[in-house]
């Protein structure tokens, strides 16, 4: 199954902050065991790398690297083993990076000039960043209309009450979120904590999208 496949299938890509790398072998499998063998683990801290190294090696998790903003990022998130590069905003350097490593980039778009940046650059899906305060599931179902092929993964500030609204439009391949990996139960390393939350996100995605299939 491709990149895009996976995602579209997990309907859910829980994003991640570790403060210590030490921790991520536990958090994978925490989301592995709610349901969800998949992770977006972000650059925002030194840990990135080599979590998504340790992540990577359990090969039962697709890995990507979040939080890109440099060339140099992208060299060090394949080199670790990330499937695919994620960034809040377009930029052109980490996306031909990308292209030259042969891995997906999702770099982040919210209005229709940066949509048709992204498609001048040779790519179809984007990360609409961030979601709530960019006009939310409305903004997105009005940039779907003209932009057709364009598939959109909503992030920053979608959670369990308002997933439904996003997964609705055709044009949403996923959704991001961090609601399932909170900071304080992974810096105390409540990993039960995060299982059970992964679980019960799971249980909502299914009965938001529930006969979505591969292809929707
Ligand atoms: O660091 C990045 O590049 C990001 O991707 C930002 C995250 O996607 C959002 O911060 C997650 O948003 P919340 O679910 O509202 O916490």
């Amino acid at each position: 199954m491709d990149i895009a496949s996976a995602l579209r299938s997990a309907r859910l890509v829980p994003v991640v902050v570790l403060d210590d790398a030490r921790d991520a072998d536990a958090l994978a499998g925490a989301l592995v065991a709610g349901g969800l063998p998949v992770a977006e683990v972000t650059f925002r801290t030194p840990a990135a790398p080599d979590a998504i190294r340790a992540m990577s090696d359990r090969g039962d998790i697709l890995l990507g690297a979040g939080t890109v903003l440099t060339p140099a990022q992208v060299d060090q998130a394949v080199a670790a083993g990330a499937g695919y590069v994620v960034s809040p905003g377009l930029s052109r350097a980490v996306v031909e990076r990308c292209a030259e490593h042969g891995v997906l980039a999702l770099p982040g778009a919210v209005t229709a000039t940066e949509v048709q940046a992204a498609l001048e650059l040779g790519l179809t899906t984007v990360k609409f960043f961030p979601a709530g305060t960019s006009g939310g599931a409305p903004a997105i179902a009005a940039l779907a209309a003209p932009f057709g092929d364009v598939r959109f993964i909503p992030t920053g500030g979608v959670g369990p009450a308002n997933l439904e609204g996003y997964l609705r439009i055709d044009a949403v391949v996923a959704v991001g979120g961090s609601w399932m990996v909170p900071r304080d139960r992974v810096a105390a390393r409540d990993f039960e904590a995060v299982r059970r939350l992964t679980t019960d996100a799971v249980a909502l995605v299914r009965r938001a999208s529930p006969t979505t299939s591969p292809g929707h």
